[in-house]
């Protein structure tokens, strides 16, 4: 018997709705044993990111052999990675120790507009991280800076999300939270073969800060079990709806989602 592991290699959010503190939130509701590499520290809360401090190369190496070399993580996922650099390293440290179980969250900017990728990175991402992704998660956003696409229908996420195959990702899960269009949030799955939609009602909420961290932690959590892509998908979604639907309602700006109602914790004082 062991116990599933979970490395997130992604920055810190001082407001713990994000980053990995959202990662570990999520890996450990989900029963999965959450490790850490951090990339960079941000003084953030829901009103937005008063500051980002990026680690040193070596910090982030350090961190990342450290838990390679005693505690095997059964999937990694990669979340804010700052700069070209750092997803370099990133990228040669999976080569290195042969994981499989990549899970890319390819964080650009926070929900408050601060960016959280510098300028240059996004070749980095498409060139050396991409190619080495189970599952990249990109919003509607990010997915337009990855293939230079404009995204405005569910046809053009489609074709957004065959380009980011093409570019070497095995699955690709193009998010529905930033279309407001309709009442339905719709995630688009493209495994290079079939088109999956995973719907959820639309919450009319701005406690959304930490929305696709915690979507990805909880695939990550789920296919570090051993679970495939699309039952690992169906309970991240599950997860996610109830962390927005169940809100814990402080902060002035986006506030946080809630980790605890997937599993119907009460944690009200
Ligand atoms: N208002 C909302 N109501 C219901 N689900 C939402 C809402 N906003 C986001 N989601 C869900 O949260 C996840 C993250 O979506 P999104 O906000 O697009 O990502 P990001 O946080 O990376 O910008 C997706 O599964 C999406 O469907
Ligand atoms: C350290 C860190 N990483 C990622 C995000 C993105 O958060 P969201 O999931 O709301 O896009 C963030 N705000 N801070």
């Amino acid at each position: 018997m062991t116990v599933s592991r979970a490395l997130t290699i992604a920055g810190s959010d001082s407001g713990g709705g994000a980053g990995i503190q959202a990662d570990l939130k999520t890996f450990q509701e989900l029963g999965v044993f959450g490790m850490t590499a951090i990339t960079a520290v941000t003084a953030q809360n829901t009103l937005g990111v008063q500051g980002v401090y990026p680690l040193t190369l070596e910090a982030l190496k350090t961190q990342i052999d450290s838990v390679a070399e005693d505690l095997s993580p059964h999937a990694i996922k990669t979340g804010m990675l700052f700069n070209a650099d750092m997803i370099r390293l990133v990228s040669q440290q999976i080569v290195h120790y042969g994981w499989e179980n990549i899970i890319v969250d390819p964080v650009m900017v926070a929900k408050g507009g601060q960016s959280l990728l510098q300028e240059e990175a996004d070749e980095a991402l498409i060139t050396s991280l991409l190619p080495l992704a189970k599952v990249i998660t990109p919003n509607i956003p990010e997915a337009e800076v990855l293939t230079g696409m404009e995204i405005r229908t569910l046809d053009h996420r489609k074709d957004a999300a065959k380009r980011l195959v093409d570019l070497g990702a095995k699955n690709v899960m193009v998010k529905g939270g930033h279309d407001s269009t309709n009442d339905v949030v719709t995630d688009l799955l493209y495994d290079g073969h079939t088109f999956h939609l995973f719907e959820g009602e639309r919450k009319e909420t701005k406690h959304t800060h930490g929305t696709g961290c915690t979507f990805a932690a909880a695939i990550t959590a789920e296919i570090s079990k051993g679970n495939n892509v699309l039952d690992a998908i169906q309970t991240a979604k599950a997860f996610i709806q109830s962390a927005i639907e169940d809100q814990l309602g402080f902060g002035s700006g986006h506030g946080p989602t809630n980790h605890w109602a997937y599993n119907k914790r009460n944690v009200y004082r």
